[in-house]
């Protein structure tokens, strides 16, 4: 590969199927967005070593030694912290770059060694200390005018995160850029969407991301990270179960090959309607995820009944946002000009007027189709919050049920909820974004106004509108905004 070599991965939000996803019966609805995670791999002049810098970060500078005879990639004794998710994919990604390249080719490619930079866009990590400091109001435009890959000022270990899956995005775009740099995959893997190529990525990135974390999860931030928005099932985690052991296997190939049936993950296909665009806001108020996730599923073997009625209604409300979303990409595709009209009309109603007027809906058949999308959301909504109510956790807290309400009560609000797992955290939208219009402002600019101006909790948009690019992809340094100088040395 000629130099840099440069993969982005997407990030990834929820909109529909948290707790759901975890169990292969079921599947949830991810959208990746415009945000990403950039790994630039250079040639360095340290012999044998690699060098992974994280610029944006204090202290973020990490040596590694490698080793053949058995494949070995060690932490340097003056590296000042670890870090397990680096470490881990260097190690398993040339392992398996020994085992189908051979030894020569993989110290041909690591050459006189390597100096590989990763950063993520600034919506990965919160900017309300960047925007308070430069004086300037929590809006888009705020955020547009920041410095790309905008330095954080602290370490990682004590970054606030919004959410976007920054492990998981780190650890594909790392491995994809890796497999490319050894040639163990070609570049179209990274331009075509479905292929041999990008699914070995996949299972090798699924496998590190779990024994990094130390455990095997649904693994839908992977997989978005790979292949883009779809609805995803989970694989069966006994695929890894072989690799997972303390000791390290003798071979990882035959595991992650794109022929190994075990892998059963399902990528249905799915993208958001035109003319619309997601909202994500990073509400100040952390939860704790796994402890989230673990009192919800403790519930749900107490009571396994009320669970599984329950389980199955949010899924045929999932299934139906997704199939409705999707018979809109349709509508438009149909008639692009009586689409727009159905956008341009709900744009200046609140939901609950969009179908008020009986020869409206008969005229613009999308209008009902994205009154039905609204309904769906709301259902969905309100069944996760049975779901905390009932496993006595805050899935969708009455503080996000107040803000979400303010929201989806503004003209030209599709729906919305709170992403992933839930808690006080997080809030994505969907908006109509009418390519032109006579009535101003549009909707997202109301719904800027409203969590700029919202007193309860604070509200902190974040840029990423949904990634079109499905996954990861090789990028030409240059056309990236901001990447060479974020990486200089
Ligand atoms: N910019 C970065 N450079 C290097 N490593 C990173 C970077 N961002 C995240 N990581 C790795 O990912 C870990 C965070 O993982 P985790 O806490 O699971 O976050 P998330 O929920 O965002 O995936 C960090 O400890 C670090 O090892
Ligand atoms: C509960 C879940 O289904 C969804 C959690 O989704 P989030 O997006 O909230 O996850 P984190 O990035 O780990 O914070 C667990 C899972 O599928 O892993």
């Amino acid at each position: 590969m000629p130099f840099p070599t440069v993969v982005s991965s997407p990030g990834k939000v929820l909109i529909a199927g948290g707790y759901l996803v975890l169990d292969p019966a079921y599947s949830g609805l991810v959208v990746s967005t415009s945000s990403r995670f950039y790994t630039v791999i250079q040639p360095a002049a340290i012999s044998g070593n690699i060098r992974v810098r994280s610029p944006q970060f204090n202290a973020a500078t990490w040596d590694y030694s490698v080793s053949f005879d058995p494949t070995l990639v060690q932490d340097s004794p003056q590296n000042a912290s670890k870090n397990k998710f680096v470490q881990l994919a260097l190690q398993d990604t040339i392992f398996l770059a020994v085992e189908v390249k051979g030894v020569q080719a993989v110290k041909d490619a690591l050459g006189q060694g390597l100096d590989i930079a990763i950063v993520g866009d600034n919506d990965f990590y919160s900017q309300r200390a960047q925007l308070t400091s430069l004086g300037l109001p929590r809006t888009l435009k705020s955020l547009a005018s920041i410095q790309p890959f905008c330095p954080q000022g602290v370490t990682l270990s004590n970054v606030h995160k919004t959410g976007l899956g920054s492990s998981a995005a780190l650890i594909t775009s790392l491995v994809s850029a890796l497999l490319l740099h050894f040639g163990v995959i070609p570049p179209a893997a990274l331009s075509d969407e479905q292929n041999e190529g990008r699914n070995l990525a996949h299972n090798l990135a699924q496998f590190i991301h779990c024994l990094a974390q130390g455990k095997v999860g649904s693994g839908f931030d992977v997989s978005a990270a790979v292949f883009g928005s779809h609805i995803y099932t989970r694989f069966d985690p006994s695929v890894l179960q072989d690799l997972m052991k303390d000791t390290h296997p003798t071979s990882i190939f035959p595991v992650v090959s794109h022929t190994n049936k075990a892998w059963n993950y399902q990528i249905g296909a799915f993208q958001l309607p035109p003319m619309t665009r997601i909202m994500l806001a990073d509400v100040d108020a952390g939860s704790d995820t796994p402890s989230l996730v673990g009192k919800v599923l403790a519930w749900r073997k107490e009571k396994k009944e009320e669970a599984e009625e329950l389980w199955k209604t949010i899924d045929h409300l999932n299934q139906s946002l997704a199939s409705t979303l999707l018979l809109l990409s349709s509508l438009h595709a149909k008639d692009p000009e009586s689409y727009g009209k159905a956008v341009r009309w709900i744009s200046s109603l609140q939901a609950v007027q969009w179908t008020a007027d009986p020869s409206v809906v008969e005229d613009i058949p999308a209008v009902s189709v994205f009154y039905e999308a609204h309904k769906i959301t709301q259902s969905i909504r309100a069944n996760m919050r049975k779901m905390g109510v009932e496993a006595g956790v805050p899935i969708e807290p009455e503080e996000q049920t107040r803000l979400l309400d303010a929201c989806v009560s503004q003209a030209g609000v599709i729906g919305g909820g709170v992403p992933g797992a839930g808690g006080y955290d997080a809030v994505w939208l969907l908006v109509c974004e009418p390519s032109e219009t006579q009535h101003d402002p549009l909707p997202r600019e109301k719904i800027e106004y409203v969590w700029s101006n919202y007193k309860e909790l604070s509200v902190s948009p974040l840029l990423a509108v949904e990634s079109m690019a499905k996954g990861a992809r090789m990028e030409n340094i240059d056309e990236i905004k901001g990447l060479r100088d974020a990486i200089a040395l």
